[in-house]
C-alpha cells in the first residue's frame, strides 16, 4: 500500500483495519483523506489477504464529519474542486464501502458527526464505545444533512429518531446508538478492541464468498419489489455457486447429511485449512 498521510492501513490475520488518522483535527474528512480512502478501498477490494475490513478512528474521534475548513470553505470558490471533493466522498463512503466485497465493521471509538454517518451506515456492522458521541450537527450550523446522510439515517434509524436527531442536532452516546439500531452493540471504550475481535473471529470462520453474496443480497434487494427480489435472489444464489471456490454449499450438506459432523442450526461447517 502507498504511504498515506491521513489514514493508516494495517493487516493482521486476514483482518484489515483502516484508521482515519487526523487526530489533531478529530479525523475530519478533508479532500486528501477522501482521496486516500478511495484509493485504499479500490486496492483492498482486490486484496487476497483481506477477509474482513474494520474502519475506525485515531484518538478521541471516529470522525468529526466533513472538514469544515478544507471541504467546505476551501472549495467554495472552485466549483471543479468542489465537485471533485463531493464525488470522492460519495464514491468511497457510499459506493466503495457499502459494496466492498468483504464484510465491513465500523468501530466507533469517539466523536461521530454529520458526514461521518455515511461511512458508519455504509459499514455492514458497527460497534460503538459507550463513550462515543454521535450527532447530526448540520442543523447547528445552518445546513441540512447533505451528501447521503439524510438517506442513510432514514435507512438506519426509525423515522421518529431520524427526524428527532436531524432536527435538534442533539448528541447521543453509544448505548443510545445501540437502542435506536444505529450500531449493533456498544461496550466500554476499553473493551472495544476485544468486542471487534470477537466479531471478526466469528466472521473469519465463515465462507467469505457466502458472506459477500449475503451482504450484496441484503443491500440490493432492499430497494426491489417482491418479484424482482425473488428473481434477483435466485440469480444471486446461482452466482454464489459458481464464484465460491471452496464449494461451501456442497461441503455443508455433506457434513450434515453424510458424515453427520455438525448441525447447521447451531454452527458453521468445517472449512479445510486450504479454504481458510
Ligand atoms: C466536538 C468536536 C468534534 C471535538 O471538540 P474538541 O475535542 O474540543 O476539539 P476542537 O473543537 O478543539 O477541535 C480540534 C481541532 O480539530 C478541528 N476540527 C474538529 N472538527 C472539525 C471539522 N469537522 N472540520 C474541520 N476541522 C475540525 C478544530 O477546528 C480544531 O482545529 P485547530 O483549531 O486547528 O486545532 C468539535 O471539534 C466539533 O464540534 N467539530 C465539528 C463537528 C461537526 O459539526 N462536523 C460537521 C458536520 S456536517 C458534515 O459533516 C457535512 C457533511 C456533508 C457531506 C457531503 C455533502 O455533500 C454535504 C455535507
Amino acid at each position: 500500500m502507498p504511504n498515506y498521510e491521513c489514514i493508516k492501513v494495517e493487516n493482521e490475520n486476514r483482518v484489515t483495519t483502516v484508521t482515519l488518522n487526523r487526530p489533531d483535527k478529530r479525523n475530519a474528512m478533508s479532500p486528501q483523506l477522501n482521496d486516500e480512502m478511495l484509493d485504499a478501498l479500490i486496492r483492498l477490494g482486490a486484496d487476497p489477504d483481506t477477509d474482513v475490513l474494520v474502519l475506525t478512528g485515531e484518538g478521541d474521534a471516529f470522525t468529526a464529519g466533513m472538514d469544515l475548513k478544507e471541504y467546505f470553505r476551501g472549495t467554495e470558490h472552485d466549483p471543479v474542486l468542489s465537485e471533485r471533493a463531493k464525488w470522492t466522498m460519495r464514491e468511497w463512503s457510499y459506493t466503495r464501502l457499502r459494496f466492498f466485497p468483504r464484510v465491513t465493521i465500523a468501530a466507533v471509538n469517539g466523536w461521530c458527526f454529520g458526514g461521518g454517518f455515511m461511512p458508519l451506515v455504509s459499514c455492514d456492522l458497527a460497534i460503538a464505545a459507550d463513550e462515543a458521541q454521535f450527532g447530526l450537527s448540520e442543523v447547528n450550523w445552518g445546513i441540512l444533512p447533505g451528501g447521503l446522510v439524510t438517506k442513510d439515517v432514514t435507512l438506519a434509524l426509525g423515522y421518529r429518531d431520524a427526524m428527532y436527531y436531524a432536527l435538534t442536532g442533539k448528541t447521543f452516546g453509544g448505548q443510545r446508538a445501540k437502542e435506536i439500531g444505529l450500531v449493533n452493540d456498544s461496550v466500554p471504550r476499553a473493551e472495544l478492541g476485544e468486542a471487534v475481535r470477537e466479531l471478526t473471529d466469528t466472521l473469519l470462520k465463515l465462507n467469505p464468498q457466502t458472506l459477500r453474496s449475503t451482504k450484496e443480497a441484503l443491500r440490493h434487494s432492499a430497494d426491489m419489489n417482491y418479484e424482482q427480489s425473488a428473481d434477483y435472489l435466485a440469480a444471486k444464489s446461482a452466482q454464489l455457486g459458481s464464484r465460491d471456490p471452496e464449494k461451501g454449499r456442497l461441503k455443508g450438506l455433506s457434513q450434515f447429511l453424510d458424515t453427520k459432523e455438525f448441525k447447521p442450526g447451531l454452527a458453521a461447517y468445517r472449512r479445510d485449512a486450504a479454504d481458510a
